[in-house]
């Protein structure tokens, strides 16, 4: 873990599920290498998974079962250690391939920008080699001009232990958001090519596993299973999927099933199945039976288990107590000489690029989707009521004409929440990594500029068809969470907790912990489900609830609460001199680039003739990044090294 992490709180834990075939997963990783150093709960870091997949591989080819570790993208943006460095990823993409990954996809988010995709294509790609599928992407190489695909489309193989035959495929979701030196092929598109078409008809094959930057429930994911169902009716399959940053288990069938493992390195996906045919080991020499044998010997009983098919599934919370307690390690025998050089390139590129450096101290927690819009604890609040009528202020244009402008930001640009304490430079880039800048069209008639927020909130007329007919995804607007349609959202407000009650909680809680860590030791040790201990207070966390039930959380948690946040949200900014404005019955609309095609699409609607060619840059087209960080340290800004 990073020097300045959090040390883990214990808790009470479920054991993994090993099977035959065991998978390590992780998905929208966003450039959160360095764990997160202000909960606790996912302190761990990339070097730290690296140690914790090195313990899991040994113990797998122990056990004589086999493990794969899986990627399935969204690896950039969304913190300081690949946002705030110039290139950016300039640390990322040299760590990242010291943990070894068996099967790696695309996310939307490397496909953004033109340098990031190239940026696949010449170091991810070859550093990955073998490992890393695109099945549905093309990229135009910059050498030669020709597009090609970023990588082989799909890989099969046999697992070294257990002699399973694996076909995997990776895709991407339907984006339509990539810069244009890549194609994405529509799902639909991709399972008409030759390639697919065979490789579904393969007989000789164990296990389909399909991952994607796709989420669970989605239409891709369902042509897929639905597709290779047609041609493979009993072959059992496991998805991976990820965009959406939820922890999630899909079951479609008794044999088909899927795994996405929520966002940031909170979680580390744990998947395996058990049951499955072992075509690979046919073909296998006496002396490997011989092997083979003497490794069903030593296997772990659960795994003999061969009756039936059967997957099962845990969501790591990633932190030291988590990773030693399930790789059957402690402080002293857990972190590789490679894990432990990676943590110690992660702390000096933080260092380097003065991550920890604080711009102020937040003096209360901002939840995104933790806390009901509008309200006290609100991030869409803070934002739209202090950061954007103070930064942005009017007269933003340089043509201003004194005018009052309304500012509208989508709520998915805002990615995490800011916790009481120190607000660092990295802290900006968590909270929105985005460069795209502010616009503002001008001298738009009053009475329609006021209807433009409700249209991209609740317009459904607008934003279906006529939106997606310009391939703007309406669900780009909100948080990815939102848009997988699994979010448990609050009904009714809950009583703000009273912070002298909540500090004299945690007082209570730590007491506890010691004692209750003890017992709960000896429960784990002889594999037996963790009991409630009335004397333990759990910390707020996740509590999953998935196709296969409430138990897939590895750590018992106290429910968290979310809520559902608007799609937009808007800032009023008066102008220099209000008397001057006037009721004038014109406003300039100032918006973030990345949603100039909503805004204007909803302004032609209205009967505005507009086009993104009329916006002009407004503040000198500063990012939300650079806004947030500047309130910041004018608001929240504190002399010397005094404490938060
Ligand atoms: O420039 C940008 C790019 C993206 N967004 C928001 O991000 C999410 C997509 O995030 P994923 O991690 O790919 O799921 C999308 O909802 C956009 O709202 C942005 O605001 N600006």
């Amino acid at each position: 873990a990073q020097p300045s992490a959090p040390s883990p709180i214990a808790a009470p834990l479920r054991e993994l599920p090993w099977g035959q075939l065991n998978f390590l997963h992780t998905t929208d990783t966003h450039g959160w290498h360095g764990g997160h150093l202000q909960e606790a709960s996912y302190s761990a870091d990339w070097g730290d998974y690296i140690s914790f997949a090195s313990h899991m591989r040994a113990k797998a080819d122990a056990d004589g079962v086999d493990l794969l570790v899986v990627d399935t993208g969204d690896r950039v943006e969304g913190n300081g250690l690949y946002d705030a460095s110039d290139p950016k990823g300039k640390y990322t993409f040299d760590v990242l391939p010291e943990q070894h990954i068996d099967l790696m996809c695309t996310g939307n988010h490397e496909l953004y920008k033109a340098n990031s995709s190239f940026n696949e294509l010449n170091v991810t790609v070859p550093a990955f080699n073998g490992s890393y599928i695109a099945s549905n992407l093309d990229i135009y190489n910059p050498d030669t001009g020709v597009m090609e695909p970023l990588a082989q489309r799909y890989k099969k193989f046999t697992t070294p232990n257990q002699g399973i035959r694996v076909l995997a495929m990776g895709f991407l979701y339907d984006f339509t958001g990539n810069a244009n030196n890549t194609v994405v092929q529509k799902v639909k598109d991709a399972i008409k090519e030759d390639w697919f078409q065979t490789a579904i008809r393969d007989r000789d094959v164990d296990l389909f596993v399909i991952i994607g930057h796709v989420g669970l429930r989605t239409q891709e994911f369902q042509l897929l299973y639905k597709t290779i169902r047609s041609q493979q009716w009993d072959t059992p399959i496991h998805f991976f999927g990820g965009h959406t940053h939820i922890r999630d288990y899909r079951i479609w069938d008794n044999k088909a099933v899927g795994l996405e493992s929520g966002r940031y390195m909170e979680t580390i996906g744990f998947a395996s199945v058990d049951g499955l045919n072992r075509g690979g080991k046919k073909m296998s020499s006496s002396h490997d039976d011989d092997v083979d044998h003497h490794h069903r010997e030593l296997r772990n009983v659960a795994t003999l288990r061969r009756a039936g098919l059967s997957f099962n599934r845990r969501y790591i919370d990633n932190n030291l107590f988590s990773l030693y307690h399930h790789s059957g390690t402690d402080a002293h025998s857990f972190p590789t000489d490679v894990g432990r050089n990676v943590s110690a390139r992660i702390a000096s590129a933080r260092a380097a690029l003065h991550l920890d450096a604080r711009r102020g101290c937040a003096p209360h927690n901002f939840w995104l989707n933790r806390a009901p819009y509008p309200s006290r604890d609100s991030l869409l609040s803070w934002l739209a009521e202090a950061v954007l009528p103070a930064q942005l202020g009017a007269d933003g244009r340089v043509t201003a004409a004194n005018r009052t402008a309304l500012a509208i930001t989508n709520s998915g640009a805002l990615r995490f929440d800011v916790f009481k304490g120190a607000f660092t430079r990295d802290s900006a880039f968590a909270i929105s990594p985005f460069t795209s800048g502010f616009r503002a069209l001008p001298d738009v008639p009053r009475d329609k500029a006021e209807r433009v927020l409700p249209l991209l909130n609740h317009g459904g007329p607008l934003l279906d068809r006529p939106a997606r007919a310009l391939g703007l995804d309406p669900r780009l607007l909100a948080p990815p969470e939102q848009g997988s349609g699994r979010l448990e959202v609050a009904a009714e407000v809950v009583a703000e907790v009273d912070e002298e009650e909540e500090e004299e909680q945690q007082q209570q809680q730590s007491r506890v912990e010691g004692r209750a860590a003890a017992a709960r030791g000896g429960r784990a040790e002889r594999g037996q489900e963790p009991l409630a201990d009335a004397r333990l207070k759990l910390t707020p966390g996740y509590t999953t609830k998935d196709d296969a039930g409430d138990d897939g959380d590895d750590t018992l948690h106290e429910k968290i609460t979310f809520y559902s946040v608007p799609n937009c949200v808007q800032s009023v900014l008066r102008p220099a001199s209000p008397a001057a404005a006037g009721d004038a019955d014109v406003v300039d609309v100032v918006y973030n680039e990345f949603i100039e095609g909503y805004v204007v699409l909803a302004l032609k609607y209205l009967g505005v003739q507009v086009e993104a060619a009329d916006a002009v840059p407004w503040a000198d087209g500063k990012s939300l990044t650079a806004v947030i960080a500047e309130w910041v340290g004018e608001n929240w800004g504190v002399e010397g090294e005094e404490e938060c």
